[in-house]
């Protein structure tokens, strides 16, 4: 690879996220280090006790992989594995790693201690996966240079850097690839407590006057995770500022969350989309995500990754394997009277091990 395919790779594979206003937002409610990071004990124990032995050890901890839906803090987990570290995060993310060079750039350009971030890493293209297997345990690659039988494989040396992998979809993930990590942290839906201190702490940089009532109330319907607490919280500030005198109190909060359709459970139009379609169009299901999909208009990758997951965590929705069944908690919620006696909808989603827990099924 010359000097120029090397740049130009490195651009390609650095060129992720565009600067808008919504993640520079995002950027400024992030927390930075470990120890401000809300909820999620479990991941935080692990994560701190890898960190702690890598650093009392001296040498690079082994590679993360954090997977769970999204907007609950992943990438804000691997900026503060960074921080922690007090190395630099260099950051890419599967799509941006077309090509086997792409990837081979950002690893050659690595000095010893970095961490190597990549979002996304299901949607890695395969030479590319097939390059970091090696990297991630050998740090070491082989380049192709050339083309057909005069193709030659130069071995380079990869400086030792922990990889940090972001996932929605673990199950995604290949088996050699999910091999390599030697920690996996799961990241669960937040308990309303936590979510609770998330806006408090969001409202208090942001200089939000928030009233207990009202955090509580925002921290009730943002489907557990952070993202859309914070979210919301700025939606209800508009509209405190502009409809009341400023202060979010559990009224203002309702009044605005009812404007921008978010329900009671927190549900928002395309999750009701979902259900209902399931209910009214399909009896109940059991469906197919793709077909479920097509009749909400939206991708199954949309709805499989970002809606059901809540869904089933509310116990709405149940997966099983012969298609998507509605609960019926999702039939009361929609206000229609569950069937008697069909043996699907029937199903309690806590007597179906596929249905709890399997967030990726
Ligand atoms: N534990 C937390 N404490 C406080 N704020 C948090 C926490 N986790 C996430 N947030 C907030 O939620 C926002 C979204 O988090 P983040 O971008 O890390 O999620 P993500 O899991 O990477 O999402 P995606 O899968 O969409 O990339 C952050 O900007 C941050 O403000
Ligand atoms: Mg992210």
């Amino acid at each position: 690879m010359s000097e120029h395919d090397l740049e130009a790779s490195l651009e390609r594979a650095l060129a992720s996220t565009p600067a808008d206003g919504e993640s520079d937002l995002e950027n400024r409610l992030r927390p930075a280090r470990l120890a401000e990071f809300i909820g999620q004990p479990r991941v935080r124990e692990q994560l701190d006790l890898v960190l702690r032995g890598a650093l009392g050890r001296g040498s690079p901890p082994d590679h993360v992989l954090l997977s769970g839906p999204p907007g609950l803090g992943k990438t804000s987990l691997a900026m503060i594995i960074g921080a922690e570290l007090g190395s630099p995060v260099r950051i890419t993310s599967g799509p941006a790693l077309e090509r086997a060079g792409d990837l081979a750039a950002m690893l050659s350009n690595l000095v010893e201690g970095d961490v190597l971030f990549i979002d996304e890493i299901h949607r890695m293209a395969r030479p590319a996966e097939e390059m970091l297997y090696l990297a991630m345990e050998d740090f070491r690659v082989d380049v192709v240079v050339g083309k057909g039988p005069g193709a030659t494989s130069i071995p380079l040396d990869v400086a030792p850097f922990t990889l940090v992998g972001a996932t929605t979809r673990a199950g995604a993930l290949t088996g050699p690839l999910r091999d390599r990590f030697g920690f996996t942290g799961h990241m669960e839906f937040y308990e309303p407590e936590d979510l609770e201190l998330v806006v408090r702490r969001s409202a208090q940089i942001l200089e939000v006057d928030l009233r207990p009532d009202g955090g509580r109330e925002i921290a009730h319907r943002s489907r557990g995770t952070p993202r859309i607490a914070n979210r919301l919280l700025r939606r209800v500030r508009d509209y405190a500022e502009v409809r009341a005198d400023g202060a979010v109190t559990r009224d203002v909060a309702r009044a605005a969350l009812a404007v921008y359709d978010v329900d009671e459970l927190g549900l928002d139009r395309l999750d009701r989309a979902v259900l209902s379609a399931l209910v009214r169009s399909f009896h109940g299901g059991p469906v197919g995500v793709s077909t479920l999909a097509v009749a909400v208009g939206e991708e199954p990758g949309t709805v499989e990754e970002v809606c059901e997951p809540y869904l089933v965590r509310a116990g709405m929705l149940a997966r099983t394997p012969r298609g998507r069944v509605a609960t019926p908690a999702a039939w009361r919620h929609l206000g229609q009277e569950p069937p008697a006696t069909g043996a699907d909808s029937t199903d309690d989603p806590a007597d179906d091990p596929r249905g709890q827990g399997t967030l990726f099924g």
